[in-house]
């Protein structure tokens, strides 16, 4: 017997049948009714579901969240500020990610096609309102109905954002619950587990097989996926198109939202809570400004004193509004606030430490303690102010290890002058509405995430250094008490220290935020991401990815180019693809084999570098033949009319006719139309025919059992025909 570990597929077959799915998941599965459906009763229901029932799911704690597309990215300068958290959908090409965008939210925002390769770029949805989470769309790896270039662009930007993202906080791997885990999905793990990024798969089109297989084969998957240690949940059923098996995922994503708290006046408090309040505040103030404007201008049509007099109002007015408003906050939340008692130390001028890195006194006797024991210096870090001279010399480091740089400056006595820095992370991240409103009298307060906010433009990563006016890499330190010491005029810009108010005690968790480069921080890159592909060298980070992972990946190619050659010698050395004088130099799209680069290959040797399309799509796609559906042929004939008899006698055409009737006579519609001899002749003819034929094989038969050539039973017998032991009787 053949032995069935030889072939993959049958030891997975046979996996699938020995596979105990636990009595939860299958409970699991039935309530929820993933699966395909069985019973025409459960195919009704599905369907009046599917068509009247308004699907409205709640989301991230809203109801049918709104979905706003926030930009398409294919650069690296196209992406959005880091400052909400993201959540992004990768999955082979027509798996279903942008369907499971859409009804994750009950929304039809993004763009959903039959074919693979509807999404051709990283497209970024701000859900909720205000905006408390980043969905992003990646485009799909594998055959896609696009050109080469694009795809490896696409690819390659894709791989390079889940490398690079910080805010990137988790990735949901979808699999086609119809293909299961292909090469490539694997491949996509080992990159994710190489990268250190939290992902999670989600078996999508479950409608399309039966809750048992789905059960079978999440337990095996289960057992398979048990050893990444990345893996932030189990496999989730899901159909997004029926939408069964969302809440469950909908549950595991709601926790990654912006929930940020916020102490204020010894009072946590939600910051979303307060950024709805703010937004109510923020409308109120627009309104009154313009009535106050109207006002000034109607005034100032009757009298040139009164509007002199105008002229100094709106400052006042603004503080008179921003404690109304204040108040009014205040009112709105409970009034919790304004009945806390004024604290003695909050009215102090802070101390640098002090002001940003304690909650109580406890914590920031800890957080001294801990920053004594980094930076023995640290009193006369204070002391120092930052010359331009120090700061440029500190620019000019180049990529050096950020965290050491961060550091070493500080014990060098260079703190950095503030400057406006978006935020964003886990730490900071936090967004509203409008998003680009001054969020300066929140943003002190708030715990675990008191950095420099940026009001205006946001210094990118591939821009210009910082300079003398660069952010600090340590914020908080320094530069705080400079800038409000130093530059009165400037208030406000930044998330610091305002000299009306004091700033309540917030803890401080460090995080390794705290010590990236200020270029790193400000664009929302991890430590140590590579330069973002560019269109210049187009394949060179797919490249190095192929070359780096080549083992991990279970890769085709390698399968492919191997069998037969043997493992390839490592002492050899690579041999780059020698360029030939006499031809012109072709724009090469590499990718990596054995013997080094080689440009992309054409025909189906290129199914080796971007995965092989699905069969559905290499059939050949003919239209329906309608005449032969119809059995309408012989109305409308195209072809070559067989002779029926020109030029031969009688005879000869009937028994052509014969012959084509014999052919032919289950049709009778062909027969009936055909411009043949009558059809009683015809069938007359036929019927001699049949006869003649009858009685040939009735002799044949006959002669066969009487052991010779067929005779008359009647004729005389011929004694001396006989041989000689066949007629002695006696
Ligand atoms: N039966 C079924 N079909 C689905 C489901 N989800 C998606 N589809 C179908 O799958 C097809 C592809 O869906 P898309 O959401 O465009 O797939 P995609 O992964 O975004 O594809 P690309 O953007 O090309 O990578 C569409 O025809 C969907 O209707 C599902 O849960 N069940
Ligand atoms: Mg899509």
């Amino acid at each position: 017997m053949e032995d069935p570990s030889t072939n993959p597929a049958k030891v997975q077959k046979l996996r699938e049948r020995a596979a105990r799915p636990s009595h939860s998941m299958l409970r699991y599965l039935a309530e929820n009714k993933i699966g395909r459906v069985q019973t025409q009763e459960d195919r009704k229901k599905l369907w009046y579901e599917h068509r009247y029932v308004r699907y409205a799911p709640s989301f991230i704690g809203q109801l049918k969240p709104k979905m706003r597309l926030w930009t398409a990215a294919l650069e690296e300068s196209q992406l959005p500020l880091a400052r909400l958290p993201e959540i992004a959908v990768c999955g082979r090409s027509n798996s279903g990610k942008s369907t499971l965008l859409n009804y994750l939210c009950g929304q039809e925002s993004a763009n959903v096609r039959r074919f693979p390769g509807s999404t051709t770029e990283l497209v970024f949805w701000k859900v909720g309102r205000p905006a408390q989470l980043c969905l992003v769309d990646l485009p799909g790896y594998g055959y896609a109905e696009a050109s080469e270039e694009k795809r490896l662009q696409w690819t390659e930007f894709m791989l390079w954002y889940i490398r690079a993202r910080k805010n990137l906080k988790r990735l949901l791997l979808l699999i086609d619950a119809c293909q299961g885990v292909k090469p490539a999905d694997r491949e996509m793990i080992a990159y994710l587990e190489r990268h250190s990024v939290p992902w999670q798969i989600i078996v999508t089109k479950c409608d399309k097989v039966p809750s048992k297989e789905i059960a079978r084969r999440l337990t095996i998957l289960k057992e398979d996926l048990g050893q990444y240690r990345r893996m932030a949940g189990d496999p989730v059923p899901v159909s997004a198109l029926k939408r069964r098996g969302m809440d469950l995922l909908r549950d595991g994503l709601n926790q990654m939202k912006v929930a940020k708290e916020m102490v204020k006046e010894g009072i946590r408090l939600k910051v979303y809570d307060l950024l709805e309040q703010r937004r109510i505040r923020n409308r109120e103030r627009r309104r009154r400004k313009s009535e106050k404007k109207a006002a000034a201008a109607a005034s100032a049509a009757e009298a040139a004193e009164a509007t002199r007099a105008e002229a100094d109002v709106p400052n006042e007015d603004t503080e008179e509004t921003e404690d109304a408003l204040e108040t009014d906050l205040h009112h709105l939340l409970g009034n919790w606030a304004s009945s806390a008692p004024p604290r003695e130390d909050l009215q102090q001028s802070p101390s640098i430490s002090k002001a940003f890195f304690s909650l109580d006194d406890r914590d920031s006797r800890r957080v001294d303690s801990f920053m004594s024991s980094l930076f023995p210096d640290l009193e006369q870090l204070r002391a120092v102010d930052a010359s331009p001279a120090q700061v440029s010399a500190r620019d000019g480091g180049g990529d050096l290890d950020m965290g050491s740089r961060g550091a070493g400056n500080l014990q060098a006595g260079q703190p950095q002058p503030d400057q406006e820095m978006s935020t964003f992370g886990d730490e900071s991240t936090f967004s509203d509405d409008e998003g680009e409103e001054d969020l300066g009298d929140i943003k002190p307060e708030v715990r675990r995430f008191d950095f420099h906010h940026n009001s205006g433009e946001t210094p990118r990563r591939s821009g210009k250094s910082q300079g003398p006016s660069g952010p600090s890499w340590f914020p908080g330190l320094g530069p705080s008490s400079s800038r409000d010491q130093g530059k009165p005029g400037q208030e406000g810009s930044a998330v610091g220290l305002r000299r009306d108010q004091s700033r309540p005690r917030g803890d401080k968790v460090y995080s390794e935020d705290d010590f990236a480069s200020p270029q790193d921080y400000a664009a929302g890159f991890r430590r140590w991401a590579p330069a973002a592909p560019t269109g210049g060298a187009p394949g060179k980070l797919m490249a190095e990815i192929r070359q780096r992972y080549e083992r991990e990946w279970s890769m085709e190619l390698e399968d492919v180019s191997q069998s037969g050659r043997g493992a390839p010698d490592a002492a050899e050395p690579q041999r780059p693809a020698r360029a030939r004088a006499s031809e012109e130099p072709r724009p090469r799209m590499p990718f990596v084999t054995q013997e080094g680069l080689k440009p992309i290959p054409k025909g189906h040797g290129k199914h080796k570098v971007f995965g092989k399309p699905p069969a559905r799509i290499l059939k050949t796609k003919r239209p329906l033949d309608v005449t032969k559906a119809l059995k309408l042929k012989s109305r409308y004939r195209t072809t070559r009319k067989r002779n029926t008899g020109t030029g031969l006698d009688w005879e000869d055409a009937k028994e052509q006719w014969l012959t084509w009737y014999s052919k032919h006579k289950r049709d009778w519609r062909l027969v009936s139309e055909a411009d043949s001899p009558k059809k009683e002749d015809v069938d007359a003819a036929y019927e001699t025919l049949q006869e003649r034929r009858r009685q040939r094989v009735a002799n044949l038969h006959r002669a066969r059992h009487k052991g010779g050539r067929a005779r008359d039973a009647n004729a005389p017998r011929d004694e001396s025909a006989l041989p000689e032991w066949a007629g002695r009787d006696e």
